[in-house]
């Protein structure tokens, strides 16, 4: 999708986007990070629009999981934070019945020059999490995160080999040029590293005069294949199955939880622990 400013238009779209997947048999749904808002930050702090989780927007978007009977994964949202210029960037699980399941805060915020020019300084209107979150769903354990944190693999690590994740929720709102260069590389990678579906919904297309986003939301297989695919402006949906007899297959043949165990104790004889 292609949040813009207009918080009643991305609701709309979102709406939209629900009554396909419900159409498609879908059992949940995965929204990208901004879904209910993306603004131009250097002229509007994304503060200004932030509204706490249990405020009256959440709750319309808890009214849309209901109306079409799916889960939410709500990936990123300008939920109201420690004072009046900061917000946390939050990813909410909704399910079917409307209550929520889990959220999580991103961690790893956007501080970057990126290559053409612009510069992104997500810190000057985040405040950042500090947990990692999974949770249980229809379709799997779910690894949360959003985004930027897409670059930090130890986290994804924490989420599949400590927190027991299945399906790795990246929701995202990439830069051109580095969605160009990174974005399904550093998707695949976590997939087939991890052992776990990876789904990143994606921002697509031109948001705001001096914004446009790299698109390609994703869904990808635990050895890494792409299963459905946007382009770089579409709205709509990319459905793909999650089958949890596939992770189980592919972690019994190629173990990695227990060689990841036996490279770490001779690592560790150097001295310095990962
Ligand atoms: O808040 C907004 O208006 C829009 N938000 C974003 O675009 C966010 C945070 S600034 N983008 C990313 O994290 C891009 C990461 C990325 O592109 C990379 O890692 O290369």
């Amino acid at each position: 999708m292609t949040s813009t400013h207009d918080q009643e238009h991305n609701l709309g779209v979102c709406s939209q986007l629900a009554a396909q997947a419900s159409e498609a048999g879908c059992r949940m749904l995965c929204l990208p990070e901004c879904f209910a808002f993306m603004g131009d930050s250097s002229m509007q702090s994304p503060a200004t629009v932030a509204q706490p989780l249990n405020g009256p927007l959440m709750s319309r978007y808890k009214q849309l999981a209901r109306d079409n009977g799916l889960w939410l994964s709500l990936g990123g949202f300008q939920e109201a934070g420690p004072d009046a210029d900061h917000i946390h960037n939050c990813h909410i699980i909704i399910k079917a019945n409307g209550e929520t399941a889990a959220t999580y805060r991103k961690i790893h915020l956007c501080d970057v020059e990126v290559p053409g020019g612009q510069v992104w300084k997500e810190s000057s209107f985040t405040s950042p999490g500090c947990s990692t979150t999974v949770c249980e769903s229809p379709v799997g354990k779910l690894g949360l995160s959003v985004c930027y944190d897409l670059r930090f693999p130890q986290l994804y690590q924490e989420l599949r080999f400590r927190g027991g994740a299945d399906v790795l929720l990246i929701p995202s709102a990439f830069t051109k040029p580095t969605g160009s260069a990174h974005f399904e590389l550093l998707l695949r990678s976590r997939a087939i590293e991890c052992q776990c579906y990876v789904i990143a919904a994606a921002q697509a297309g031109q948001n705001h005069a001096n914004r446009q986003s790299w698109g390609h939301s994703c869904v990808i297989d635990p050895w890494g294949k792409v299963l459905a695919r946007m382009d770089d402006k579409e709205t709509g949906i990319a459905v793909a199955e999650i089958d949890s007899k596939y992770v189980a297959d592919i972690r019994k043949r190629m173990p990695i939880a227990t060689h990841r165990s036996a490279g770490r104790s001779s690592l560790m004889k150097g001295g310095e622990s990962l």
